[in-house]
């Protein structure tokens, strides 16, 4: 099997940045040695490591070379870093009393990355498609292995021809695909085992040791296993497969916890095997790139900064819908709901990065600092700020589609909202009254996530007479479509060509596919290289999560003690009329009901 080079693809970036349209991270070491960084540090960490995969390497540069951002990462990531949380029943070095150059050196160290229930939906559709994509793009360190584990009983054989079925190659340039998914199979194994056995994991770390071959070894434990086994798998690992002489981290996924209670008790329990910097909990909508532009959009834009407030922003709305109900997943999804399986979280973390006032740098502590801010300057949700729904069977075009209770894991009185709609607030000097909505379903017309900032009207505005009473038609809007057909677009008002003065709605359209001819990577593959790379800016700190659920707790706990019965809408439709009541009491209407929409 031909082994990568890294230091040959990541390192030596500069042609990788010849696009005109993109950014470039500066890694040019006379560069970086002006600014007084030691070039040992980044010889072994920034420049091994933090690659052109990165999408925060320690300098951050623009196309025309200027600085574009102060250091980000280096003192987080120093061996001096603060203590952490927390207990550990895991004997090795903690991370950040390692020595750097232990465990990022690329000839001598090793990343083993083992996906903890393999056999499932999640590992299939995305963790191992992730996993290649990285590999495909030369971003994996050079020595990495990949364990499949889970109960079900394969082969080595019988794990890569699983995976084989759902890799894709990049759009953009499919040249030596075949090969490279060839070569990527031939770094995943699989060992069975069960998730409360520490003698199974004992066998899984014999094995890694096995691959690791005397490098320094680092793991990374991927947990895409249902909730309930999280801290069993979590305590066998740690007791029994972590890294002796290097790191080992731990991704978890969704849900944690399903109120501010069973949350703190998992985090108790994770935090007697891991300190809360070996724990890295995924939402993968932080991992998406226009809610990765946020930040960019915001900060690095003169003209936006300035306007983010009460005194020009109306009302924000926070949009997410899915065409399809919750087939296959209803056993899950009914114990959840929309409101967990999608406000607590991807929403709420995407509001919390669009309202958090600046941070000191783009440190991970110093953005989840501000983004645990914000979360606790928000009201608690009130149940009357709250609609709930649940899809109803439907035929569309003589194609039957299944109410949400039709499906056989879901119990038939089920009152699970699989719609919602809440509005909620910030109760800060920046957003004191503005409306913050949200909105989420399944099975409803179309598939999108997109936020909405829709600014207050032009105050004694000249050209009110063009547009009568539609307030609405004369503001502003901007709209950032985080999928599908990832854009950003400002809604402005403009003179319809010609001698009359009559004025119209038009777009400023930033559309991704006409303007970027790279495929945008899938979130899991950012989130991923950042759990192997350390970065924490994208995963969710514990106090975070505890901010998170002390908004939504009391009226998840309301709902279902009063069995508040949602509306009910049909497969396919727009969701209940409930939800536009609940905006029009704040003097809203929801963006995406326009004809342009
Ligand atoms: N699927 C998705 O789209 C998403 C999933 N998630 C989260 O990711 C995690 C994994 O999801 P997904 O792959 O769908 O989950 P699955 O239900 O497919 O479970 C993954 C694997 O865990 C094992 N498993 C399942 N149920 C049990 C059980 N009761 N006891 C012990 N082992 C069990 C099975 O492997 P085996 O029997 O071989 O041991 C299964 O293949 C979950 O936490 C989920 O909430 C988050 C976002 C999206
Ligand atoms: O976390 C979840 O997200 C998916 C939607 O993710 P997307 O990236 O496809 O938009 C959702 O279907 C699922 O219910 C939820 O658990």
């Amino acid at each position: 099997m031909a082994a990568l080079s890294s230091s040959n693809h990541c390192c030596s970036s500069s042609s990788a940045y010849s696009d005109s349209s993109s950014f470039g991270f500066h890694q040019n070491p006379d560069f970086i040695q002006s600014l007084g960084i030691s070039p040992k540090k980044l010889g072994s960490k920034t420049v091994s490591l933090r690659s052109k995969c990165s999408p925060l390497s320690n300098v951050i540069q623009m196309q025309d070379g200027s600085l574009a951002s102060k250091m980000a990462g280096i003192e987080n990531e120093a061996p001096s870093r603060k203590s952490k949380e927390g207990s550990s029943a895991i004997t090795a070095p903690k991370e950040h009393e390692k020595p750097i150059d232990s465990y990022v050196n690329e000839d001598k160290s090793t990343v083993s990355i083992t996906v903890v229930g393999a056999s499932g939906d999640l590992a299939k559709k995305k963790i191992f498609p992730a996993l290649f994509a990285l590999y495909y793009e030369d971003c994996l360190p050079e020595h990495f292995t990949i364990f499949g584990y889970a109960r079900s009983k394969m082969t080595d054989a019988e794990l890569r021809n699983m995976v084989s079925k759902t890799l894709t190659c990049r759009i953009d340039k499919r040249e030596n695909c075949g090969e490279k998914m060839e070569q990527f199979l031939g770094r995943c194994f699989y060992h069975s085992g069960q998730y409360d056995s520490e003698e199974n994991f004992k066998e899984l770390d014999k094995k890694l040791k096995d691959h690791e071959a005397g490098r320094i070894s680092n793991r990374l434990f991927y947990l895409s296993i249902p909730p309930n086994i999280f801290v069993n798998a979590v305590k066998c690992a740690s007791l029994s497969a972590s890294s002796a002489n290097g790191w080992t981290r731990v991704i978890v996924e969704k849900p944690f916890g399903r109120d501010s209670e069973s949350s703190a008790a998992l985090t108790n329990a994770l935090k007697q095997y891991l300190d809360e910097d070996q724990i890295f909990r995924i939402d993968h909508y932080l991992g998406k790139e226009l809610v990765e532009n946020l930040s960019v959009l915001r900060f690095s834009n003169l003209i936006f900064e300035p306007v983010w407030s009460r005194q020009y922003i109306r009302n924000v709305q926070f949009i997410f819908s899915e065409d399809f109900g919750t087939e296959g997943r209803g056993g899950y999804f009914d114990h959840y709901g929309i409101i967990r399986d999608i406000m607590q979280n991807h929403l709420l973390q995407i509001l919390a990065l669009f309202a958090m006032e600046t941070p000191v740098s783009l440190d991970a502590e110093d953005i989840r600092n501000e983004k645990v801010k914000v979360l606790r300057s928000m009201r608690t949700l009130n149940i009357d700020d709250v609609v709930i729904g649940q899809y109803k069977s439907q035929t569309i075009g003589g194609v039957s589609y299944q109410g949400y209770t039709d499906d056989k894991t879901v119990p038939k009185d089920s009152l699970t909202p699989t719609f919602a709609a809440a509005a909620l607030f910030i109760d800060n000097a920046r957003w004191d009254g503005v409306p913050f909505l949200m909105k989420a379903g399944k099975a409803l017309h179309n598939r999108r996530a997109e936020i909405r900032v829709q600014f207050r009207r032009v105050p004694g505005n000249l050209y009110n007479r063009n547009f009568g009473t539609a307030l609405d038609r004369a503001t502003n809007e901007l709209v950032i479509r985080v999928q599908p057909d990832e854009a950003i677009y400002l809604k402005i008002n403009n003179k319809v060509p010609g001698l009359g003065m009559r004025l119209d709605r038009s777009n400023l359209n930033l559309l991704y596919k006409a303007r970027y001819e790279k495929e945008i990577p899938d979130a899991y593959e950012r989130l991923l290289l950042d759990a192997v790379e350390g970065e924490r800016r994208l995963f969710i700190r514990s106090d975070e999560l505890d901010a998170a659920w002390s908004l939504f707790t009391p009226v998840l706990k309301e709902l279902e003690a009063k069995k508040i019965i949602p509306e009910y809408y049909p497969y396919g439709s727009r969701g209940p009329v409930g939800a536009h009541y609940l905006a029009a009491r704040y003097n809203v209407k929801w963006g995406d009901l326009g004809v342009d929409e």
